[in-house]
């Protein structure tokens, strides 16, 4: 028997308060050197003072794939600048293995002392143990069916241990407190270790950012050494890049990646718009191996030349299907075909999201070599951690429903505090109206959308995060990929019109093994996702009410994108598997393996009329 939603919401909220504050320390971590350091590549840093700077290359395993590891741009004379141009600088120290040559051994300088990422000085020597508590809820995650298509696909791993990723990089697991890998890391690691190309559909909050750094932070580290310009060169030639479509979700995956690259010597810039471009210049004028940007604050990057893609290894392109829909694709196309980026084939191509529609998955063919297709669930599902609530509300009535539903909140509130809500609307107007009749009705709220300052869009997410405005009215801005702790519920107080967009905002809460709530108001202008909307929440085990049934049955295949008609229920996965698809013999697909669950033929389609209508003025 179902409980109650405010039974459900005070369990979440049970689960998701009071676990101490997550206040988010935004931005750029201003570092506190009196000089500016000269920047140091990975190779050369963590050396003893007196040692001569000249490096011994570490000897990197050997790889078995013969892609990116014999990038010519490793190592090559390529930059003629003598190697005593580089001084150690960057921070870096604690490695104990071997086979990871200087990377990961060393001291600090004195010159720039790392920030701890971590705020403690805990150290790192427990092992990893299954007792250890994560707040993960690994066995949610276990019956997940997985399927992976491609030539020679490499075997999962179960535990991190299996993995070589190098001790620095293991002691900053440890310090994240994962004591073993989600679902799609087991997976996903151990493909892109072995240097393949990687399109990857896993369910929101099941550890994809992970999934794709600790590859790209372990491959710099035991990669071979690189030249890069002198020191005060103006321009940056990162080894890595991560792009994401929006500012806070760059911010996000860089304070994660700084953590597990803490005392690796990787270091990790972002760069995106809306902040003063200054700063940006100056982080990377130090140096940068991994850079996180926006894909607009890029492209004015590239053309001012101060920075230069002709060194990237790495690509990943986190909520891929986003970077490469209407609204994003001349950009991408733009910075990785028509600038200087090694193509396909010599660098690494990693597509992470937990959506990827069939067309977007033709184009991203484009990016890659030979690439290995992995699916943590059905593509676009999502996850039965969150209980899925749709209510039908006429439009004059949502904002005194929304009030019942907070107030029944408040009352189930676990100590008086009210677990975080995030409510998404369609437009940036429409937020601020909202937030005001909140605020006006005793509700703090404050709101995240494309017409507030950058500033101001921090700001909101610092004060939603800590809990002091515990209601975050937002556009679909912050729809995908942001990590909140202690998101209780997600309200969809406009639902919209693409089912895809529905599952990342949901995906707000009922993250990493944590139960979550969603509600979403329904009425006749949300006819079009009826279907899509019934079969989702269908597929998730969800209820789904009589009346919601009767308005899919009754809309035609040609709305809401609905990915599901004219497919089984866990058809269209790899578009490689359908007969129609073809690029001219330019990819191909070597066959398929569902490791777990049954899978029915990929006769999935999009009965939609084309994919939805671009990107809203809400995306960087
Ligand atoms: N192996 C692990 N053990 C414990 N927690 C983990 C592990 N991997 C990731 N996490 C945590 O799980 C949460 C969700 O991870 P992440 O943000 O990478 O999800 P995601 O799959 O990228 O989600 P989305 O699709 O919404 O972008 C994060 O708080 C992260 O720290």
């Amino acid at each position: 028997m179902r409980t109650s939603w405010a039974d459900l919401a005070a369990n979440s909220a049970a689960e998701n308060v009071g676990s101490g504050s997550s206040a988010n320390n935004g931005g750029i971590v201003a570092n506190s050197a009196p000089t500016r350091p000269a920047y140091v590549p990975p190779h050369l840093r963590n050396r003893p003072p007196s040692s001569d700077p000249s490096p011994a290359p570490a000897p990197a395993p050997a790889p078995a794939y013969s892609g990116p590891a014999s990038n010519t741009l490793q190592g090559g004379s390529r930059w003629a600048a003598p190697r005593n141009e580089y001084r150690p600088g960057y921070g870096g120290g604690g490695g104990r293995g071997s086979g990871w040559g200087n990377r990961s051994g060393g001291m600090d300088r004195g010159r720039e002392r790392e920030v701890n990422p971590f705020g403690d000085d805990d150290d790192t020597e427990q092992p990893f143990t299954e007792q250890e508590t994560t707040g993960i809820n690994f066995d949610a995650y276990e019956d997940i069916p997985v399927e992976t298509s491609g030539e020679n696909v490499p075997p999962p791993v179960n535990t991190f241990a299996e993995i070589d990723l190098g001790d620095a990089l293991n002691d900053n697991i440890r310090r994240c407190k994962y004591v073993k890998p989600t679902p799609v890391q087991r997976h996903a690691i151990p493909i892109s270790l072995s240097g393949r190309d990687l399109m990857a559909c896993a369910q929101t909050g099941s550890g994809k950012t992970a999934a794709f750094c600790f590859p790209i932070i372990g491959g710099i580290m035991r990669g071979q050494p690189v030249q890069r310009p002198p020191r005060g060169a103006r321009t940056a030639y990162p080894l890595a890049l991560i792009l994401s479509p929006t500012r806070e979700l760059s911010v996000q995956i860089h304070e994660e990646a700084r953590k597990f690259s803490y005392k690796t010597g990787v270091r990790v810039v972002v760069a995106y718009g809306g902040a003063p471009i200054n700063q940006q210049l100056r982080e990377l004028e130090r140096g940068v191996d991994i850079l996180v940007a926006t894909p607009g604050r890029l492209v004015d990057l590239l053309e001012r030349a101060r920075v230069s893609l002709q060194m990237i290894r790495y690509l990943a392109l986190d909520e891929a299907d986003r970077m490469l829909d209407m609204g994003f694709e001349p950009q991408i196309r733009k910075i990785v075909q028509q600038m200087d980026m090694p193509p396909p084939g010599v660098r690494q191509t990693m597509l992470f999201s937990a959506t990827f529609p069939k067309e977007i998955q033709r184009l991203a063919s484009d990016f890659l070599a030979s690439y290995i297709f992995l699916a943590v669930g059905r593509v676009g599902s999502s996850t039965d951690l969150i209980v899925q609530r749709v209510e039908f509300v006429l439009e004059s009535d949502k904002r005194s429903h929304l009030m019942d539903l907070l107030h029944a909140q408040r009352a189930n509130g676990v100590q008086g505090k009210q677990a975080l809500t995030l409510v998404f609307v369609e437009t940036k107007k429409g937020a601020d109206s909202l937030e005001h009749w909140l605020c006006m009705n005793g509700f703090p709220a404050t709101t995240i959308h494309g017409d507030r300052s950058q500033q101001e869009r921090e700001y909101a997410l610092r004060s939603f995060k800590s809990g002091n405005t515990p209601i975050l009215v937002a556009t679909d801005v912050a729809a995908r990929g942001l990590d909140i702790p202690h998101v209780a519920h997600v309200v969809n107080f406009d639902l919209p019109n693409d089912i895809d967009d529905y599952v990342h905002r949901i995906g707000r809460t009922g993250r990493a093994g944590k139960t979550g709530l969603a509600t979403a108001f329904f009425n006749e202008n949300n006819a079009s996702l009826a279907r899509a909307l019934a079969d989702l929440m269908q597929e998730s085990n969800q209820e789904v009410p009589a009346w919601l049934s009767r308005f899919a049955a009754r809309s035609s295949f040609g709305g809401g994108r609905n990915r599901r008609s004219g497919g089984g229920r866990f058809g269209g996965r790899d578009v490689r598997r359908e007969s129609s698809f073809n690029r001219g013999g330019s990819d191909y697909y070597g066959g398929g393996n569902s490791i777990s669950g049954g899978y029915g033929a990929s006769s999935g389609g999009y009965g939609g009329s084309g994919y939805g209508p671009g990107v809203t003025s809400a995306w960087d």
